[in-house]
């Protein structure tokens, strides 16, 4: 949040007094203010002079940081919001739609895990299809390992559509290629730059076509394990700021967001999900890929859900 200082422009009441005045009990910021008895700060004002400008300095950077926060929420307003702005986005792999109950909700951020060449891709490819082939939707894809093949994203088209298009399908097929927006992105301050260039812009720029219903990031886990590295904590504050910015797109624009993540040795060998402890909280969902290389089919298990149990499997082909 912004020093006192840089808001006296807009805010002429937060003047030069008032910055003194603040300044003499350690607060030079918005946020400073967040960790102040305003109560005691209030009484302190009373006692100068210009009392009254103070008074009303202080209710100004309460009013700006008001209009900071999210609006509480309560059971039924969330009740409400998740009937009317949550839908579920079907994946278009009839395992993974039963396992969750329709499949991919949005407003959450769902977690697919799993070893290399188990499917990952190929499940979020499919999703991306389905959904802006049967949804109608956009889908905004970041892409860390060149893995996203159009060519692949077309056969799921067709094979969804349940027909190779004509010339006059042509249209449609292209309408469905074009609401597929692939980003390639290989750090995070990319993937950054572009949450905040979807947020900033969501309204005017991304609704312009149909509304993005689908966000992928295939994969998180090469973004973030770079920066876990011996960095520590600046690290690891870097991977919840990109699991809060995923989650407050899901949530404050209603978009199902997917996110994949490998696996790594654990205890005797069990492979279990990279990322560590810290992330493990991040996602709504998060769901355990492995596949049998000896035949097509995939199993997926559920080992974390907000409304269900974990262990729920299910098997798919693609
Ligand atoms: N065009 C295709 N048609 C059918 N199956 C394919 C096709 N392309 C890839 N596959 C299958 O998908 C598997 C690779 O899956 P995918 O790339 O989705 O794995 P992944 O879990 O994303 O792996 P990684 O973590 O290494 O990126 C291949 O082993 C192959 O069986």
């Amino acid at each position: 949040m912004a020093p006192l200082k840089a808001l006296e422009a807009e805010y002429r009441i937060l003047d030069p007094n008032f910055q003194a005045f603040c300044a003499s009990h350690g607060i030079f910021s918005v946020e400073d203010f967040l960790i102040h008895d305003l109560y005691e700060l209030a009484a302190f004002a009373e006692q100068q002079p210009t009392s009254e400008n103070l008074k009303q300095g202080i209710t100004q950077v309460l009013c700006i940081i008001d209009t900071q926060h999210q609006p509480w929420l309560n059971g039924m307003d969330l009740l409400d919001d998740a009937l009317h702005n949550k839908h579920v986005l079907s994946t278009g792999c009839e395992g993974i739609d039963l396992l969750l109950g329709g499949g991919l909700r949005e407003g959450q951020l769902t977690e697919l895990v799993g070893p290399s060449s188990c499917g990952k891709t190929q499940v979020c490819l499919l999703a991306a299809s389905n959904v802006a082939t049967k949804h109608m939707g956009n889908v905004v894809y970041l892409d860390t390992g060149n893995s996203f093949s159009p060519q692949r994203i077309a056969q799921f088209v067709g094979h969804i559509a349940g027909h190779a298009f004509d010339e006059a399908g042509n249209i449609i097929f292209q309408r469905i290629m074009n609401s597929i927006v692939c980003h390639s992105v290989f750090d995070i301050f990319t993937m950054f730059n572009v949450l905040h260039r979807l947020v900033i812009n969501f309204p005017s720029q991304l609704q312009k076509g149909g509304q993005v219903r689908l966000f992928i990031v295939d994969s998180i886990s090469s973004l973030i394990t770079p920066i876990l590295g011996n960095s520590g904590s600046q690290g690891r504050a870097l991977m919840i700021s990109a699991g809060y910015m995923l989650k407050k797109l899901a949530h404050e624009h209603n978009v199902a967001v997917l996110v994949t993540n490998h696996t790594v040795g654990g205890e005797r060998g069990i492979p279990k999900p990279a990322l560590g402890q810290t992330w493990k909280s991040i996602p709504h969902v998060r769901l355990l890929l492995s596949c049998d290389h000896g035949n097509n089919v995939r199993s997926i298990s559920v080992l974390r859900h907000p409304s269900m149990a974990s262990g729920k499997a299910a098997k798919f082909s693609i």
